[in-house]
């Protein structure tokens, strides 16, 4: 039994190390999670094809102005750009867990000041819109089994092998400031429009690395690129019933670097193909733990004796490179904040440049 589990996390390691990214079935085939999958790609559809009038009441700052920020849309051109330059066509809803007040202050730190107890409400409240009900049942319970049923037992497997026991990870996962920073996002990629994706950089995301822990995904069908250890892209095949599991940029941290972030991008759906829907859950750390990179004297169990053998073998410049504590919060602000420059400075550049396309041709 011991050597069984000892076994798996050796593989699991192994894959991570090699790979970057996990394959994972659906821990049931035709169990509880897929029909919950197939349950919010029904509900989100709908929403999705619901009038733009409707969506828009959902956008950040009016759900942000309502305080209803438990669940928001993204419209077609407002993903955060992060390379700089591509044409993203995607559009997506963030969902974080409903929870009444009570429910978020039984979870948040008796000490908390009123402000940023009222975000953390704010974050886990649901506009009070019948239309939403199916939406909201469908991914609170595809969340809570994501969380029972694949995160949880991969945070005690990374947990281990990073030395900090079975329940060392999960202990700093359990919200203990408010869980806007795990998300759960539902993502629908429209088709390109006749011949727009031979004209210019089109894409469905562009490349980056995810800021949490691990990212879980599933994909209704293929787009979704990773970049190996050796630089390639590689098209990850479709299958129904498989699970992406990636690395974040906080696991990279902890880790020293042992695990690093999985590059990944998604394809453009092409012209006249039904349009691709995926989901992702983002493990977070809880917002305000202070990460910074494992020392060896910190690792224990026999679990994490490749890893602790590494960090033995790390030079103090690498070392040093993480030695600095970040909170989850501060980073992810950090890469939004980028991310949304890039948007701005490209939507700018494009209003320039039709200016002066509209001047040249009047002139
Ligand atoms: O849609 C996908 O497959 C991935 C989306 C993604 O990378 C993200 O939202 O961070
Ligand atoms: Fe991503």
């Amino acid at each position: 039994m011991r050597g069984g589990r000892r076994e798996g996390l050796r593989q699991l390691e192994a894959s991570l190390l090699r790979e970057g990214y996990l394959r994972l079935p659906f821990p049931e085939a035709g169990g509880e999670l897929e029909l919950a999958a197939t349950a919010v790609y029904d509900a989100a559809a709908a929403f999705l094809r619901s009038p733009a009038e409707e969506r828009r009441q959902h956008e950040h700052e009016a759900a942000s102005s309502r305080a209803t920020l438990g669940f928001t849309y993204l419209p077609m051109g407002a993903e955060p750009l992060y390379d700089g330059t591509s044409e993203q066509r995607v559009h997506s809803l963030s969902i974080h867990s409903a929870l009444s007040e009570a429910e978020c202050d039984a979870l948040l730190p008796r000490g908390m000041d009123g402000e940023a107890r009222a975000l953390a409400h704010s974050y886990h409240r649901w506009p009070d819109d019948e239309g939403l009900a199916p939406l909201r049942r469908e991914t609170m319970r595809l969340r809570r089994l994501l969380l029972e049923q694949v995160c949880e037992p991969l945070l005690a497997s990374l947990s281990a092998l990073l030395g900090l026991g079975e329940g060392g990870l999960k202990r700093r996962c359990c919200m203990r400031g408010s869980d806007n920073t795990s998300l759960l996002r539902l993502m629908e990629y429209p088709p390109a429009a006749e011949g727009e994706m031979v004209e210019g950089p089109v894409v469905g995301v562009s490349e980056h690395t995810d800021y949490e822990l691990l990212s879980v995904l599933h994909q209704d069908r293929e787009g979704l690129e990773v970049r190996n250890r050796s630089g390639e892209w590689v098209l990850l095949p479709h299958d129904d019933r498989m699970l992406t599991v990636l690395i974040g940029d906080m696991t990279e941290r902890l880790s020293a670097g042992y695990f690093t972030a999985t590059p990944h991008r998604v394809r453009a759906t092409p012209a006249g193909k039904p349009p691709r829907c995926s989901f992702v859950f983002f493990l977070a750390l809880d917002e305000d733990e202070r990460v910074c990179g494992l020392s060896s004297s910190a690792v224990r169990g026999a679990d994490a004796a490749p890893f602790s053998r590494w960090l033995e073998s790390l030079p103090d410049k690498e070392r040093r490179k993480v030695l600095l504590p970040i909170t989850q919060r501060e980073w992810t602000e950090s890469k939004d904040a980028a991310a949304l420059a890039a948007l701005r400075d490209k939507v700018e550049r494009s209003s320039r440049a039709n200016r002066s396309f509209i001047n040249i041709s009047q002139s």
